[in-house]
């Protein structure tokens, strides 16, 4: 049996993984010249500069597994936890996340009630929440709503505003007017279900006590994850600066064209949506619909401080900050506007040398598109006056590295869920192909290594038809 896997991102790259395990043959078709797709990581003057994501969440089992198989389990670092905190842009000032929240939950009342983040009325829809927990079970709805309506009826429309939105803006780089709450949220919809209330679910739960730290990621970065995985596979099987143009599946076979063309049993697709959409179109219309998702931009912009430089620098403990986006259309699309920054070296030890700050800014959501042309000097200056202004003045950075990754995150819109099942009805039409990335389900490292690898061992073992 031979396997086309087209696009090596961190999904793709997975898949070649464990096609290449089993014995099977494969070719990995990657359009770019690298493997690893967002996943890449900078190693520059004492500092471990991721430029797409910086970890993996520790709850989701699948990156790690894969790392302790490749012998990396000695790279493995959690956070530090004891420094969690995530701060808010509130008037231009840092104001810190309450402890004790899941995602916009709390599990502890003082600090929510201590909290400058809330107004009174804000605090009240809080206290008032498990005491409507009867009112909220019977009001389930039917079907799927947007992330914003359900922490609206839960806490209302402060809570959903303050931390809601920029929470999940953090996740999913999406508004959370448009965004599914059962493709994005599963867990709570369980609760409620339930439970009715999520404070009251998250108390009788021993999910509201967090153990293990939140975020977990590898001491040398995680383009190691990716390195070794190639490490396994035959060098022959790579094929980069390959853009495949056109899948045709004739005769039970899979025939791969770009300025060549390949015979396959059996094609995994690991390639953005976009991209999908327009290989599989041209087979079945349908494709078309089912794949027009929007997505949103992220650039990312890391500023690294020497220990000489950074001795003056005085950034608050924590992880980093959240930016609520302006719900004034005009407003977004004239001044790009930090959406996030994480403070690494307070994050995750290992990233710097003694004594260095390392921050990483993002610039996302609806004024993304205004920065992807931009030159890296001008968002850089953008990325560090912002930040001056929220942080104290910085000094220049000692470098800086910039990448832009246009739609790169998918946006699970209300009705996810159905389009899926709907998608996997046309998949399953044609044999032998695997559809897999962040459009369908789940958009972290672990889910991507999860569908990656299933994905290869259906193409190995198909389940019978029906
Ligand atoms: C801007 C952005 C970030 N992270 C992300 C974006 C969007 C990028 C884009 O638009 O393309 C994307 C993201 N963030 C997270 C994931 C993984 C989700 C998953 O595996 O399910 C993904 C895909 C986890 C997270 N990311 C965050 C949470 C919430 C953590 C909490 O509850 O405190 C989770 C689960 C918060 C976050 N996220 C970010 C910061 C700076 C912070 C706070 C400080 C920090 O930790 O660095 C940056």
């Amino acid at each position: 049996m031979r396997v086309a896997v087209i696009g090596g991102g961190i999904a793709g790259v997975s898949a070649a993984h464990e096609l290449a395990q089993s014995g099977i043959e494969f070719v990995l078709y990657e359009a770019s010249g690298r493997l690893g797709g967002i996943v890449e990581t900078v190693c520059r003057d004492g500092f471990v500069i991721e430029c797409g994501p910086d970890s993996w969440v520790t709850e989701k089992p699948w990156a790690r597994e894969l790392a302790v198989e490749l012998g990396l389990e000695d790279e493995i670092v959690a956070s530090n936890d004891h420094w969690r905190k995530t701060y808010i842009v509130r008037g231009g000032e840092l104001v810190a996340m309450p402890d004790g929240m899941r995602m916009m939950v709390p599990t502890q009342w003082e600090p929510v009630l201590s909290s400058p983040l809330f107004s009174k009325e804000a605090q009240q829809a809080y206290l008032r929440e498990p005491e409507r927990a009867e009112e909220l079970k019977t009001a389930v709805p039917e079907s799927d709503e947007s992330v914003a309506s359900f922490v609206r009826r839960h806490f209302g429309d402060e809570v959903t505003d303050t931390i809601g939105a920029p929470l999940l803006a953090g996740v999913f780089g999406g508004d959370v007017d448009e965004l599914s709450v059962r493709a994005v949220m599963p867990a709570f919809v369980k609760m409620e279900r339930e439970h009715g209330s999520l404070i009251a679910a998250l108390e009788k739960s021993s999910r509201g006590a967090q153990s293990a730290s939140i975020f977990t990621t590898l001491k040398s970065g995680l383009q190691t994850l990716i390195d070794r995985m190639v490490a396994t596979l035959p060098a022959s099987s790579i094929r980069l600066r390959k853009s495949v143009q056109k899948i045709e599946f004739k005769g039970g076979k899979w025939c791969i064209f770009g300025p060549f063309a390949e015979e396959f049993d059996a094609v995994v697709v690991a390639t953005p949506a976009d991209v999908t959409r327009g290989l599989l179109s041209p087979m079945d219309p349908a494709f078309d619909q089912l794949l027009a998702m929007d997505a949103s931009s992220a650039i990312v912009v890391a500023l690294a401080f020497a220990p000489e430089i950074a001795k003056s620098l005085r950034i608050p403990p924590g992880f980093g900050f959240l930016a609520p986006q302006s719900r004034s259309a005009a407003e977004r699309s004239s001044v790009p506007s930090l959406l996030a920054c994480t403070f690494v070296d307070q994050k995750f030890s290992h990233r710097v040398p003694e004594g260095g700050v390392l921050l990483r800014a993002f610039f996302g959501g609806a004024s993304a598109p205004l920065l992807l042309d931009s030159p890296d000097d001008e968002v850089t200056g953008l990325a560090l006056r912002q930040l001056s202004s929220l942080l104290g003045q910085l000094p220049e950075p000692s470098f800086t590295v910039v990448r832009r990754w246009p739609r790169s995150l998918p946006q699970y819109a209300v009705g996810h869920l159905e389009r899926m099942a709907r998608l996997e009805e046309r998949v399953r039409a044609l044999p032998g192909l695997e559809l897999i990335g962040n459009a369908y389900y789940g958009v972290g490292l672990p889910d991507l290594v999860r569908q990656g690898r299933e994905a290869a061992r259906r193409v190995i073992s198909p389940l019978p038809p029906g």
